[in-house]
């Protein structure tokens, strides 16, 4: 191939061609709550992307820092920083995908509600922005508690008038990452091959892992199903216990979210077949916001794939969520209306 070369203009297209990646488009990509625990690993990772082409980093401190340094390495996406409330606008301009680490993480003792009082307000003004700026972004809210943030999103988005419930998601992907995790240890598989589905909101008994519908399929006796699931439901304060008061889940939690972030962007690029759980508008069950697994498109959630056939325990998990999951999203969607205009 190289003999037939001529010029340098053909070399040139000759080298594109080869190194190309499978979009061509632009693809903007913000990550707001970048220089944190989850943002900074997470943003490390989303360099990693082929598929984007923009890396729009923001936070209230330290993004031109982690910018700089991210900047650096050779990878397609170009990084971009934005510090402070009056570089909000330019971060989420155009983004196609936007993702919210920003906030305050648990301390032991703490349950995710705690967290509501400071995250609600940030995940409101975020939103808002995001409402302003990027209104046909899809937007993954990462920040605790989902259960309450996620209303809280989609309430001013719909103040906005730009509410499309088909791009907004609670990124619950943590808890399936985990439960793969541990049933593949629990029964020696290859952890790669180990997909559990969780269902459901993202605390404590509100999380319900569906064990019966695991690929490869698991058996356990009930007591060892019982402890399985509540470790799962457990598992973010299990990692709260361990940092002992310097925060929560981080490294795993970029890991997750940047799986998420990575199949909904194939998916946006015209990829079929992927299905990720996450918590979103629902008509599966009472609760308006509900986790389950959804099929991924050009224009995000193309088909929710619903609960699926349970085992009498599951369901019973399902009931206990109910009322937990049912105030916690009341709850945001009052802060919206108490609290935006
Ligand atoms: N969905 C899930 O599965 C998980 C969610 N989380 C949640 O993610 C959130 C972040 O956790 P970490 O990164 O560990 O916390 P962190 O404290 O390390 O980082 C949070 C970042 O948000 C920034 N921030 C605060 N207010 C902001 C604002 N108004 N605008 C932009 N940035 C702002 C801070 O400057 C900081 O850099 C917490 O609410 C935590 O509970 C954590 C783990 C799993
Ligand atoms: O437990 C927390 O506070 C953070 C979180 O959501 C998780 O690790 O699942």
């Amino acid at each position: 191939m190289f003999s037939r070369i001529t010029s340098s203009k053909q070399l040139c297209v000759v080298f594109r061609n080869c190194f190309s990646t499978s979009s061509r488009s632009d693809v903007k990509v913000a990550v707001l709550g970048a220089a944190g625990g989850i943002g900074q690993p997470l943003s490390l990772l989303l360099k990693q992307s082929p598929l984007i082409t923009q890396l729009a980093l923001y936070d209230i401190a330290h993004t031109p820092g982690v910018a700089a340094d991210l900047s650096h390495i050779e990878t397609r996406p170009k990084v971009t920083g934005y510090l402070g409330s009056d570089q909000l606008a330019d971060a989420v301009k155009d983004a196609q995908l936007v993702l919210i680490p920003a906030g305050v993480p648990r301390k032991p003792g703490m349950t995710r509600d705690d967290l509501f009082n400071t995250n609600a307000g940030i995940v409101a003004n975020l939103v808002d922005a995001c409402a302003k700026n990027c209104p046909k972004s899809m937007i993954a809210i990462i920040t605790n508690p989902v259960n309450s943030t996620v209303p809280i999103a989609a309430e001013v988005l719909k103040k906005h008038g730009v509410l499309d419930e088909k791009r907004l998601f609670g990124v619950t992907t943590l808890d399936v990452v985990r439960s793969n995790t541990f049933i593949a240890e629990a029964k020696g598989l290859d952890v790669t091959k180990v997909k559990c589905p969780v269902i459901g909101g993202h605390s404590g008994i509100t999380i319900v892992p569906v064990i019966s519908q695991c690929t490869p399929a698991v058996s356990f006796p009930q007591e060892e199903r019982v402890k399985l699931s509540v470790r799962i439901q457990n598992a973010g304060t299990e990692v709260v216990e361990a940092k002992a008061g310097a925060g929560s889940a981080t490294l795993s939690m970029a890991y997750a979210a940047n799986l998420f972030a990575k199949d909904l962007l194939e998916a946006m690029n015209g990829t079929e077949g992927k299905v990720q759980c996450a918590y979103v508008r629902s008509d599966e069950t009472e609760a308006k916001y509900f986790a389950t697994p959804v099929l991924l498109g050009k224009n995000g959630i193309e088909k929710n794939l619903g609960i699926g056939k349970l085992l009498d325990y599951e369901r019973n998990l399902i009931t206990a969520a109910m009322p937990e999951l049912l105030a916690n999203i009341k709850k945001g969607e009052e802060f919206v209306a108490k609290n935006v205009k």
